[in-house]
């Protein structure tokens, strides 16, 4: 089918309007014009070193750019959001961004960790990218239990100096973005030792290269880590001390401080140290939801191009969108990219507004707050990742090509799993704030994600075809779950275990446990802003929005069937009409499919894919990016002659 053809089977779906997020004017064109931000030769036949050499040039570009429109008072914040998220961020620098880090924590790190004077002798030389930094946490031996770190900052008080130092091979940090060869600073998370005691990590602002010459300070041991799944030009690098001296106002004390003597004035919540996580977190969800869609587009608009098979002998091949199975591999996912969008947008808005407490010194709604980031940053991601490959597995061969954009897609959003907290353990996080409000649910009503805990439990939820029966048996399982895991427990430590070996031994359930409360939120959430806009758009606009709530949600449940037959009333004839539901969904969402992956408005240069572009010559794009590998510069490569020619012979 040509592209015209598949262009007009667009329904007259308005594009923007169905995303119904107001899009600030953010002038993508300033960015994709530029000869200067394309690479004359696709990266993936640059060598390790010049892919980074590649990105650095793009990024400098990118961000002097952005500080341009800065000064010329066009936006702010919003520019850099954008050139840093999973959209035209990705678009121009595909295999991530040398200097991410800078921006996305060690600025946000100097602005919760440091004093107002440190904010003032920091933060307008980070932003005038006088220097550049990196959040430098994780440890070859450390990841995820940051308690473990093995970095030393031993205060010296004749000095009134830090000494920072790597006792052990495992005590380099290893993995911070920018860190092998780009940034010249970072914040580094070390054990604060003085007055010969021991304090626990807190954020250290450390020189590693001259300013001038960039050459590595004495003591410092700086590299990058190697080759990885993706990401191949973010720099991520390895940072060892030999004994490396910073002036004592180099430790960021807003939290806690440490006195020229050497005392140590304890921060009001050990939490708040780890205030930047939760910020990534937050934004993490948001990208989950950027990335789905690009897949999302990519491999619904080829689908509409794809002809393959046939549904009866007698009929010419189909579009493979007209399979119930390709539309089970697309229409689940388009319906997550909306749900993530609008968990992202409330999320957001809540961190904002948990934020500003915590300036106030009002600590309430952090433990929530922080069980809800863990909780919406691991579902989100992990269902991106999972979607983003079946996305490209509905593809095919071509799915498989770097062309198509999807490969690299997942190398991106599979990262997501893993930094910023490993999914598993934010989950266990998340269970450990579920199970200590189970155990005592004096306040769970003022928990606005967690107060269905203090009625689910008991509420009788009498199967029927609707998304509120939906979000009813999702709490009252997650709620069974919670209480099953938290008698196991129970059972554990009356039969003489510790509480951690009893925690240890039913993780299993818990994680079940905060997955399920993950997902009520998020239906919940999609369930409210689709509420919200039934009223302000047009009758089919309401429709379209419906299908796609009903679509997920249905989804979320029949991922739950097994824990759904355990915890509520639902029976195996209930499940049949949850399946029959969601085939219908699949057949009134086909119409629309094409329109809806529109509506999330990416152009073909942020797409960056040879399958998802608007005009859908995918045939042709595919033929003209093979032209581009080096080796068909030639008819006949060297290693004929080299090595096949000599080897055939000798075989004859
Ligand atoms: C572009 C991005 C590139 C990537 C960058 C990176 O990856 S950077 C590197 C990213 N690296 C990571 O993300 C590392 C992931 N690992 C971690 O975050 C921590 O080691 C841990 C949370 C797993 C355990 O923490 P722990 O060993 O301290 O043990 P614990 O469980 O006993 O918790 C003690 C108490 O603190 C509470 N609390 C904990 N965290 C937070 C928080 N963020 N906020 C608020 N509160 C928090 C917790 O609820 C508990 O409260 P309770 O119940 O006592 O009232
Ligand atoms: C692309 C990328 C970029 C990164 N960028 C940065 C950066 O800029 N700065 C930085 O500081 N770090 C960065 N990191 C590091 C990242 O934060 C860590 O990889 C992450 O926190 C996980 O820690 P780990 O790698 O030590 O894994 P581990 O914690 O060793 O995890 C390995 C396994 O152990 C399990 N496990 C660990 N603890 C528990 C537990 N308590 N209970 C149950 N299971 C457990 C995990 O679930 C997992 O299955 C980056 C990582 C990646 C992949």
């Amino acid at each position: 089918m040509s592209a015209k053809v598949v262009v007009s089977k667009r329904r007259n779906v308005n594009r923007q309007a169905i995303f119904l997020i107001t899009l600030w004017p953010f002038p993508e064109d300033f960015f994709l014009s530029d000869p200067e931000l394309k690479s004359k030769v696709p990266l993936e036949y640059l060598s390790h070193k010049e892919k980074y050499e590649e990105a650095v040039r793009k990024a400098c570009l990118l961000f002097r750019k952005v500080i341009q429109l800065q000064n010329e008072g066009k936006g702010g914040m919003d520019n850099f959001r954008e050139v840093l998220g999973g959209q035209l961020g990705s678009a121009i620098l595909p295999d991530g961004n040398p200097i991410t880090l800078h921006y996305v924590m060690f600025i946000p790190t100097l602005m919760g960790q440091g004093t107002i004077e440190q904010q003032a002798e920091w933060i307008q030389k980070a932003w005038n990218c006088d220097i550049i930094g990196t959040y430098a946490q994780t440890e070859l031996g450390h990841g995820t239990f940051i308690r473990g770190l093995e970095t030393v900052a031993k205060y010296d008080p004749k000095t009134e100096e830090f000494v920072l130092h790597s006792p052990t091979l495992t005590a380099y940090k290893w993995w911070p973005g920018g860190l092998g060869h780009s940034a010249n600073y970072a914040v580094v998370v070390a054990q604060l030792y003085t007055q010969g005691k021991c304090h626990g990590i807190h954020p250290f602002v450390v020189q590693l290269r001259d300013e001038e010459t960039h050459e590595p300070l004495p003591g410092i041991k700086i590299g990058e880590i190697g080759c990885k799944l993706g990401m191949n030009s973010t720099n991520n690098g390895y940072l060892g001390f030999d004994n490396v001296r910073i002036p004592r106002n180099y430790m960021l004390m807003k939290n806690s401080q440490v006195l020229p003597d050497g005392t140590y004035v304890k921060s009001p919540s050990s939490k708040l140290t780890y205030g930047t996580m939760i910020f990534v977190r937050v934004v993490l969800v948001q990208d989950a939801a950027t990335y789905l869609k690009k897949a999302s587009i990519i491999a619904t608009r080829y689908s509409a191009i794809r002809h393959q098979s046939q549904i009866k002998p007698d009929q010419p091949e189909p579009q493979i969108l007209d399979y119930v199975t390709q539309q089970y591999k697309l229409f689940p996912n388009i319906a997550s990219c909306f749900a993530f969008q609008y968990a992202a947008t409330w999320l957001w808005d809540t961190y904002n507004n948990i934020t500003e407490e915590l300036e106030t010194g009002q600590l309430d709604n952090l433990p929530e707050l922080h069980a809800t980031a863990c909780v919406l940053k691991a579902v989100s991601t992990a269902d991106a990742a999972q979607g983003v490959e079946m996305l490209r597995l509905a593809c095919g061969g071509h799915g498989y090509m770097t062309a198509s954009n999807l490969p690299s897609t997942y190398g991106l959003v599979t990262a997501m799993c893993t930094y910023e907290g490993e999914n598993t353990v934010l989950l266990l996080q998340t269970a450990r704030f579920l199970v200590k409000m189970w155990q005592n649910k004096t306040n769970v009503y003022k928990l606005p994600t967690m107060k269905y805990l203090a009625t689910a439990l008991n509420r009788a939820t009498p199967f029927e075809k609707s998304v509120e029966w939906v979000i009813a048996a999702l709490q009252k399982t997650a709620a069974g779950k919670i209480d099953l895991a938290n008698r196991h427990l129970n059972e554990r430590v009356a039969k003489g275990q510790s509480y951690e070996d009893a925690w240890n031994n039913t993780s299993i359930e818990l994680v079940s446990a905060a997955e399920v409360h993950g997902r009520t939120i998020i239906v919940e959430q999609f369930y409210n802003t689709v509420q919200g806009y039934k009223s302000r758009v047009s009758k089919e606009l309401g429709t379209v929005l419906e299908q796609l709530l009903q679509l997920y949600a249905v989804n979320a449940a029949l991922r739950c069937t097994g824990d759904f037959l355990r915890f509520t009333e639902v029976l195996g004839k209930d499940i049949t009409v949850l399946q029959t539901w969601l085939e219908e969904l699949l057949s009134q969402i086909r119409p629309n499919a094409v329109g809806l992956v529109d509506s999330f408005d990416m152009r073909d240069e942020i797409l960056s894919s040879a399958l998802g572009c608007y005009d859908g010559n995918v045939y042709e794009r595919l033929f003209n990016e093979a032209q581009k590998s080096p080796l068909n510069a030639e008819p006949v490569n060297k290693s004929y002659n080299l090595y096949l020619k000599p080897f055939i012979k000798a075989q004859l």
